[in-house]
């Protein structure tokens, strides 16, 4: 369908324009775009160009001229208007939500409280501690007792979990009698979320009460002196993806959060180190814990060996695809950080034939589902420590 509302805006079905799905009825809500116009339809400028010269998406618009090179017109039928004749389209509530949360690159503070109201309401409680599970070491979440679970479906405003090892569910309740959330599954910046939309949850945990994130992931090795199923507690990052130019802090700043420039030194709490390097010895795995560096890579490709010996040479132990971000987050609206790397591959710096030495996502999950229960139990003592602060 070619055609113009009365205010002379040009809508298609054609697909070189935007949102062409977005005007099918189904008759069961109805959702207005008039703020989001410019988004949903061409401009006039746009099809009634020269024939041939680029829409705002560099396409064509040629399919839309008659052969003298005018455009096609043809009326809005009055039945697609509204009241303010204004094109009106129909979405199911699941549509509308799609839709919302795919355009939604930055998180106003209300949209925030609102998804922390509805988990705070939902699950009767307050979380001081958030837990974000890396991949594989979702059975963190299977701890938490009397646990409420929030598929992130039914989340208002959430995101999906696209990746495998991450089960997309947020589960609340009690561990070692703190009250907690964890997020299994988070969002990586490759699945095409911007990096705020990354760390989203994290302002979501602070609004719901938290005040420790405990950061999980899964990474290779850089560090020669680790072992596959070694565990690296963070204590500083290389932040890559900043280097480019990237940060979850992008854009107007929210004081309600935090400050428009934090600082980032100290942002991995030393006790929580230290206490951690205690309970590994306790737990008789000392020589499997290490202190290092991660940094986060855009991924999904793993690294190149020129890539990993640059990382190396840069002081990085360990390399992976998330948490920097989400720790950025945390720290901007000043909650207490603990995290660490499961060692999942060693990162082989030298060029090789061998297959063995590439890394793959399936290799990544078989090692955290060997290592989730030192992982766990490494995390529930922590807990448990905390606990006799609070
Ligand atoms: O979510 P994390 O950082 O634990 O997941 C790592 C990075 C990629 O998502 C994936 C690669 O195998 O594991
Ligand atoms: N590189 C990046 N991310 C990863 C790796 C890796 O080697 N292993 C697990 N996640």
């Amino acid at each position: 369908m070619t055609g113009y509302n009365s205010k002379g805006d040009v809508a298609t079905g054609n697909g070189n324009h935007k949102n062409s799905a977005k005007g099918q009825a189904n008759g069961k809500k109805t959702a207005e775009y008039a703020d989001r116009e410019s988004d949903a339809m061409c401009s006039r400028d746009c099809c009634a160009g020269k024939s041939g010269s680029p829409n705002k998406s560099g396409n064509a618009c040629a399919e839309n001229k008659q052969s003298d090179g005018n455009p096609v017109v043809v009326p809005t039928p009055q039945s697609l208007l509204n009241s303010d004749n204004r094109i009106q389209c129909y979405l199911t509530p699941e549509e509308f939500r799609a839709l919302r949360v795919m355009n939604e690159d930055t998180y106003p503070y209300e949209v925030i409280q609102e998804i922390a109201d509805f988990i705070v309401k939902g699950s009767g409680m307050r979380p001081k501690i958030g837990i974000i599970c890396g991949t594989g070491l979702g059975s963190l979440a299977d701890l938490i007792q009397d646990a409420k679970v929030f598929e992130y479906e039914k989340i208002p405003n959430f995101p999906v979990s696209t990746v495998e090892g991450h089960a997309g569910k947020l589960v609340v309740g009690t561990l070692e009698g703190v009250n907690v959330m964890a997020m299994q599954g988070r969002f990586h910046f490759y699945e095409g979320y911007p990096l705020a939309k990354c760390s989203m949850p994290v302002r979501v945990m602070k609004l719901c009460g938290v005040e420790y994130l405990f950061a999980t992931n899964a990474a290779g090795g850089i560090n020669p002196k680790f072992a596959v199923g070694d565990i690296m507690l963070m204590h500083d990052h290389v932040n890559m993806l900043g280097f480019a130019g990237n940060s979850p802090l992008q854009g107007p700043n929210d004081p309600r959060f935090g400050p428009r420039f934090p600082a980032l030194v100290n942002s991995y709490n030393r006790d929580l180190i230290n206490k951690a390097i205690e309970i590994g010895k306790a737990m008789g795995i000392e020589s499997n814990i290490h202190v290092g560096v991660y940094s986060c890579l855009g991924g999904p490709t793993y690294e190149t060996i020129a890539e990993l010996k640059a990382l190396r040479m840069m002081g990085v132990d360990a390399v992976g695809m998330s948490t920097v971000h989400e720790v950025i987050t945390a720290r901007h609206c000043d909650m207490k950080v603990f995290a660490f790397s499961l060692i999942t591959n060693k990162c082989s710096i030298e060029y090789s034939d061998k297959k063995d030495d590439e890394a793959n996502h399936e290799e990544v999950m078989a090692v955290a589902k060997i290592r989730q229960k030192a992982c766990c139990e490494l995390v529930s003592r922590l807990i448990a420590d905390i606990q006799k602060t609070m």
